[in-house]
């Protein structure tokens, strides 16, 4: 883990490029909510990329959204497509994003509300290398 700088100006860059859709709009401000709460208690983490590409696998499973760090180890088996049928795009889709920076993908894909359960997942903060 690195101890940079809090790269939150280029956070809202990549979101405005990402994605202009509600959806995206509403997780940008669920996110920054919760990130502030976690840097008030201590516990937002900052990360390198080449942290976060290690994690590219089911049993530890990062990406990173906007700029910021996302473990989402805990939800990936849950995800539609890994119980139900019909889903290997899905899975396809989403074990090519672990351990790397998906915001185009994710944001485009999902609804607001599936953007939503993504928030609790946050780790930390992108920083450079
Ligand atoms: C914790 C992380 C995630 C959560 C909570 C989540 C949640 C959901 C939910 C609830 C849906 C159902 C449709 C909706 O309500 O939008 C969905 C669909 C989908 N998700 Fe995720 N997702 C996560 C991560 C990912 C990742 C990393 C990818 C990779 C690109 C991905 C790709 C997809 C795809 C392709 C669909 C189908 C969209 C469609 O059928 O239109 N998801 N997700």
């Amino acid at each position: 883990m690195s101890s940079a700088g809090c790269p939150a100006a280029a956070a809202s860059s990549t979101a405005a490029t990402a994605g202009c859709s509600l959806a995206a709009q509403t997780h940008e401000r669920v996110a920054s909510m919760i990130e502030a709460r976690m840097e008030k208690k201590g516990c937002l983490g900052r990360y390198t990329m080449s942290e976060v590409a290690q994690h590219n696998h089911k049993d530890s499973a990062w990406l990173v959204v906007s700029g910021r760090v996302y473990d989402i180890t805990q939800h990936v088996l849950s995800h539609p497509g890994w119980t139900s049928g019909c889903g290997t795009s899905q899975l396809l889709a989403i074990l090519r994003t672990l351990g790397t920076d998906c915001t185009d993908e994710v944001l485009m894909v999902h609804s607001a509300r599936a953007l939503a359960q993504l928030a609790p997942y946050l780790i930390g903060l992108l920083v450079e290398e």
